[in-house]
């Protein structure tokens, strides 16, 4: 069964964490992107200069902005933290639980294909990986479950629980599924 807070018609395809474990309860909800290019058997990841998830490698994104849709949050942090444009589609969601803080809900999105030249920021290195040697022990540890199904375009719904332990966030629980009628009305405006 799905954990709360993802729709209800969902395959379970991996699972980690005790089931006597709860689900950490509901909170505020943010919303954030995230987006990955996949091309010619590679994926472009970032590694993260600063801020949440610093050190780790992940995709493209951030805050989604008050009067912001999650498609344009997503283009404008690639852009910002790339410097490319690309034909993002949706891919799946992902919610982040930490018990203290806000729900982060996260829309993850892929492309095939970018234009404009690959850049360097102050928050991310972009760097290529082959599809076969992506550095999951350097990302975060729930990423393995649901990345292969954003590399084969399999639409996907999951939820991380962790705990702050020492300023590190430590894994708890996480659930992956998989549905054809997941996700909600992307470009419906986020007003807070
Ligand atoms: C398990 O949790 C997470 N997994 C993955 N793969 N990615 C996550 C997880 N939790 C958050 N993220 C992503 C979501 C965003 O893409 C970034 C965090 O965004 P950030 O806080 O850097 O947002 P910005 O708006 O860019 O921040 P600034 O205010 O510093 O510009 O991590």
């Amino acid at each position: 069964m799905s954990p709360p807070g993802l729709p209800s018609d969902l395959r379970e395809v991996a699972a980690w964490g005790s089931s006597s474990d709860d689900w950490f309860p509901p909170a505020e909800i943010r919303y954030y992107t995230n987006a990955f290019i996949v091309k010619d058997n590679r994926i472009l990841l970032g590694y993260k200069k600063r801020g949440l998830g610093i050190h780790k490698y992940n995709g493209f994104g951030g805050k989604v902005e008050p009067s912001e849709s999650p498609l344009d949050a997503a283009q404008r942090e690639l852009q910002e933290e790339a410097g490319i444009t690309a034909p993002l589609a949706h891919a799946g969601t992902l919610l982040f639980v930490v018990p203290g803080e806000k729900w982060a809900h996260i829309d993850i999105f892929r492309a095939e294909d970018y234009t404009g030249a690959i850049t360097e920021s102050d928050e991310m290195r972009p760097e290529w990986f082959d599809q076969d040697n992506v550095p999951f022990d350097n990302m975060w540890e729930s990423d393995r479950h649901w990345l292969p199904l954003l590399l084969t375009n399999q639409r996907f719904s999951a939820r991380a629980d962790f705990v702050k332990e020492g300023g590190q966030y430590v894994p708890r629980r996480w659930w992956v599924g998989i549905s054809e009628t997941i996700g909600h009305n992307l470009s419906q405006k986020v007003t807070k």
